[in-house]
């Protein structure tokens, strides 16, 4: 038996949080022969509703769990984590753009990489998924001096899946067919779903779809469909973001097998010409625990204003928070 290890996740009370923590605890992001110890942050009024998330978790007697602690103080929930999945925030509702929570939550991330910096593994490996997440990954990442910046990723892989779903179904495949998807730059309406690189079948994908369905329907649909599903929910996406986050911390740690991922990560040093002081989305493979640009790809005139467009955006929220990183 492995040594278990440690997993915070914040907002356990929330939406997201009722479907990743039974799938953490079932061995899905970690694999079945890894034991884990669950550490579970809320504020205050949550606490007694995330009493009943534990009382459930216990009720599932998972064998993987060898611990549950739960906390209203990020100190705690963070102490020697090897992992953390920062998902408590205010989600949006309709008719909001992710950036209108930059206000709202932009704070909780200070106080969370400062707790990340002070209590947790030097090897945490973090995600935000709460909203707007990069800039939130950002800055967490800024007031975490003593982490190496790399460690900080924020969630582009719901993009990335609603991508291979949408490419699947147009082409009467499936989404274990599509490689090689690319979502560059911001979890927002500005991101850039980007097929130039992308197969089905092995076959190139923009061989399959024609120029107008591309630009005309799969780019805004992949981009609005948060947006498309708090309106057809009432409630923003929640299992199928707490299946990203599964698949982002699956691969992330155990490796992606040479497919290509998507990850919002430290632009730094990046060879896209991207600023370099930012959480960009870009291709990226896993191995032995670490994350690794896809470095080398052409990017033609299309190419280039999208991924500007959604840098520009990222360049606004940053200077937006300026105060807090
Ligand atoms: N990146 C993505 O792809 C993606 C996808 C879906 C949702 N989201 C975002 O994830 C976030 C959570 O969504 P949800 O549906 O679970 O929302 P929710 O409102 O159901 O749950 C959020 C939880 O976070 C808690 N919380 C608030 N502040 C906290 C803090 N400082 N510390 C710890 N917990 C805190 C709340 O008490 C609540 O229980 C939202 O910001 C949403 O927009 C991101
Ligand atoms: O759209 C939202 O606000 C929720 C989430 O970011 C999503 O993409 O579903």
């Amino acid at each position: 038996m492995k040594t278990p290890v440690r997993v915070a996740i914040t907002g356990a009370a929330g939406q997201i949080s009722y479907s990743l923590i039974f799938r953490v605890a079932a061995g899905d992001m970690l694999g079945k022969d890894q034991p884990v110890i669950l550490q579970l942050l809320e504020i205050p009024p949550a606490m007694e509703a995330l009493q009943g998330v534990v009382m459930e978790l216990n009720d599932c007697a998972f064998p993987l769990v060898h611990g549950i602690i739960t906390s209203d103080d990020p100190n705690v929930a963070f102490k020697d984590a090897d992992f953390a999945l920062l998902v408590g925030s205010r989600p949006r509702g309709p008719g909001m753009e992710r950036s209108d929570l930059l206000k709202a939550n932009g704070a909780i991330f200070t106080v969370q990489g400062k707790a990340l910096n002070d209590n947790a593994s030097k090897d945490v490996k973090v995600l935000v998924v709460g909203n707007p997440a990069n800039t939130n990954c950002l800055i967490a990442m800024k007031n975490a001096p003593d982490l190496n910046p790399r460690n900080f990723t924020a969630m582009m892989r719901l993009d990335h899946n609603r991508s291979m779903s949408q490419i699947a179904t147009k082409t009467d495949s499936h989404s274990t067919k599509v490689e090689k998807m690319v979502v560059w730059g911001n979890h927002s309406a500005t991101q850039f779903p980007d097929i130039a690189n992308a197969t089905v079948d092995g076959a190139p994908v923009k061989d399959a779809v024609d120029n107008d369905w591309y630009v005309n329907e799969f780019i805004p649909t992949v981009q609005q469909r948060g947006a498309a599903i708090i309106k057809a929910r009432g409630a923003s996406s929640a299992a199928s973001a707490a299946s990203a986050a599964i698949d982002h911390m699956r691969d992330w740690a155990l490796g992606s097998d040479g497919r290509w991922v998507s990850m919002g990560v430290f632009s730094k040093g990046n060879s896209y010409s991207i600023d370099e002081d930012l959480i960009y989305a870009l291709p990226i493979t896993c191995e032995n625990g670490e994350w690794k640009e896809v470095t080398g790809l052409e990017i033609g005139e299309f190419q280039q204003k999208m991924m500007n467009a959604t840098e520009e955006e990222l360049k606004g929220e940053k200077e937006a928070v300026i105060d807090l990183i």
